[in-house]
């Protein structure tokens, strides 16, 4: 899973690092709470008297009582260890209720913390949101307060019942101890190695688990924006790759689970056998009957449970406990959103899910759209768009060795299907479009005009054929190759949260104030501009209308480096007017442009038209079309009545 720790380095470590970190704060923390501490420990000697004391009881009650002939004096032993187990519950009472101490106050603090952290990072990025300060104020507060209680217990418990057992083992025969300590320090051993890549296996899992929730929730706030550009698969891809890592990560957790259940074996079980195996060698040292009885006691009834209880808590909540205490106490991972602000290299942490050139910026700022690449020239090298004439297409085409200019765009025998039996939408189609050239597409509705400009785009790949884009096939091309070399926009134009530079320069984030002002003159953007308060102004996406967002939009793709803009149906919210000048504008823009037409008059101003019918394509001069094609006569009829605005 290396994208789940991309930018939270710290939390790559093995452990060592974590323990580190959270030392100092858990000291001081504890040292507040001396007193609390102190009346845990007399509790705590009061468990350790119990364990002494039932095994003691049982040794006893065999040696003195009944091998002895006194039932009477047996059966008092016994009463006695029978006194220590039912002392059990007030003990344990008296522990819970000073528990609360600590756990209460450390949840509070936990929770002060997330909640810091969040503001400052608030305030570091403002407009970015940290999701997963949801989850370190509910859920990772919570396993924290819940280990640490667990922890607390189980330590405590495991310290004082052994020093009670052990100390009842000596007092009942020295030899005792020498036969099972052995076994029950080689499991714990064991168990202690497997503390620390436990730990970063726990660390990786939970990585892992915020990488894929912080995927979701990033793919669903992005949902247009996918659908618009077709990257829906490319993120599914991501999602499934995210949670085989979060499957991997388990398998390992699981793999040191299971070394530490072998520890537990050792631990747990081995000092019996070692005893039952050791009788022998035990009455040879006068060892009574009573005491081997009173040393299986301690081990069945304290010891073993105390062992238990302790690899079970500190292997998971331990391992848990210090994971999340490092998220919430640690330093804090660098922000990872910088929605409504253009972004600049490199880009943002975490992995992007739909790296896309589009112009509509929105919500696709949240799912991390990769740093504008430069084209025709690098970033910079693009003069002031304005100054430049309207080159004739023979003009502004590039020539390979060979002499012959390479296409703008090039479809050898494409065709696509959306499934397996599914009539193809586009069946063996061939185009070329010369640089420079102005290409506007026609068709009825669900012809398949917009999945020509996916195909084209690259967000989409053919079900067989060919497309190049300046000479590049653009099947599985990189994403910051696809980038550099062409710009969709969409029919939902989509501004973000920032200032109006900001949603004109995206594409181009080193466009110089010139650049900006000749765009807004080019678009006809000066009024809707000078109402937002100028290029420093702010751009509210809810309070602009339609028309006002595909404005920015078209301007944002005319500042593109990009050789080829593809506009699909990006025009239709703007009147004839503001269209005729935006699309001319367009137009005279170094590059080509391929537009998806829903007005004769666009049709007519382009140098070509496509019309797309059925699986037959017709491609030429509005005049040659018009000749050819009955398909565009009947279209051209619709638009002149105006009974259709929409082809
Ligand atoms: N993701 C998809 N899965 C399955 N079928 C699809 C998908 N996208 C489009 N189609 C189908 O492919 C055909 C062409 O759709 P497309 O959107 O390209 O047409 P269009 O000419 O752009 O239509 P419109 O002018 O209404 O936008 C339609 O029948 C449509 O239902």
């Amino acid at each position: 899973m290396s994208g789940a720790g991309d930018g939270r380095t710290h939390h790559a470590d093995d452990g060592s690092g974590a323990l580190r970190r959270i030392a100092p704060p858990a000291r001081r923390f504890l040292a507040r709470r001396r007193a609390v501490l102190a009346r845990l420990a007399v509790w705590s000697l009061a468990e350790a008297g119990q364990a002494f004391l039932v095994g003691y009881g049982v040794a006893h009650s065999v040696d003195q009582g009944f091998l002895a002939g006194d039932t009477r004096k047996g059966l008092s032993w016994l009463a006695v260890a029978l006194v220590a187990v039912l002392l059990g519950a007030p003990v344990i009472r008296g522990v819970f209720a000073e528990l609360a101490g600590l756990t209460e106050p450390l949840r509070d603090s936990l929770v002060r913390r997330a909640v810091d952290r969040s503001m400052a990072q608030a305030l570091d990025a403002p407009g970015g949101t940290d999701r997963a300060a949801v989850s370190r104020l509910t859920n990772q507060v919570e396993i924290a307060r819940d280990s640490f209680a667990g922890l607390v217990l189980t330590l405590r418990s495991f310290v004082f019942t052994a020093a009670g057992a052990l100390l009842g083992l000596f007092s009942l025969h020295p030899a005792l101890v020498v036969v099972v300590l052995p076994p029950l320090l080689g499991g714990l051993a064991l168990f202690l190695a497997t503390l620390r890549p436990m730990a970063a296996a726990q660390r990786r899992a939970l990585a892992a688990d915020e990488a894929l929730g912080d995927h979701a929730a990033r793919a669903r706030a992005a949902l247009r924006d996918l659908t618009a550009c077709g990257t829906g698969p490319e993120t599914a891809r991501h999602g499934a790759d995210l949670v085989a890592g979060a499957a991997a990560a388990s398998r390992v957790l699981a793999g040191w689970a299971a070394v530490r259940t072998a520890a537990l074996g050792v631990a747990g079980h081995l000092p019996v056998l070692a005893l039952l195996a050791a009788v022998p060698w035990l009455r040879g040292r006068g060892v009574t009957a009573g005491a081997l009885l009173g040393a299986f006691t301690y081990l069945v009834q304290s010891l073993l449970p105390a062992v238990h209880t302790l690899m079970t808590a500190l292997g998971a909540a331990g391992a848990r406990l210090l994971v999340v205490l490092d998220r919430i106490v640690g330093p804090a991972p660098s922000p990872t959103i910088t929605h409504g602000t253009r972004p600049k290299p490199p880009p943002p942490a975490g992995p992007p899910l739909t790296p896309l050139s589009v112009t509509d910026v929105g919500s696709t700022a949240d799912v991390g759209l990769p740093a504008v690449a430069p084209a025709l020239g690098g970033r910079g090298s693009s003069p002031a768009v304005a100054d430049l004439p309207r080159p004739a297409p023979t003009r502004r085409s590039r020539l390979p060795a060979h002499g012959r200019p390479t296409a703008a765009v090039e479809l050898r025998s494409v065709t696509l299907s959306y499934g397996v039996r599914a009539e193809p939408v586009l069946d063996s189609l061939d185009l070329c479009v010369a640089p420079g050239e102005h290409l506007a597409v026609v068709g009825p509705s669900g012809i398949g005009k917009s999945t020509l400009t996916r195909l084209v785009a690259g967000t989409l790949a053919p079900s067989g054929g060919e497309i190049r884009v300046a000479g590049r096939s653009v099947t599985g091309c990189a994403v910051a190759d696809l980038a550099a070399l062409r710009v969709l926009v969409p029919q939902e134009a989509y501004v973000f949260s920032g200032t109006v530079g900001d949603n004109l320069a995206y594409l181009r984030p080193d466009a110089a104030g010139a650049d900006l002002d000749a765009t807004v003159r080019a678009l006809g953007l000066r009024s809707l501009v000078a109402r937002l308060g100028g290029l420093d102004g702010s751009v509210r996406p809810d309070e602009l209308s339609p028309a006002e967002r595909q404005l920015i939009a078209l301007a944002r793709a005319y500042l593109s480096p990009a050789p080829l803009l593809l506009l699909d149906e990006a025009t239709c919210h703007l009147d004839p007017a503001a269209e005729a000048q935006a699309e001319e504008a367009l137009a005279r823009r170094p590059g080509t442009l391929l537009v998806v037409a829903h007005r004769l008059s666009s049709a007519v101003r382009a140098d070509r038209v496509l019309v797309l019918d059925g699986v037959q394509a017709v491609c030429g001069k509005h005049e040659e079309v018009l000749a050819r094609s009955s398909l565009y006569r009947d279209l051209t009829g619709h638009w002149n009545d105006g009974s259709h605005r929409k082809a």
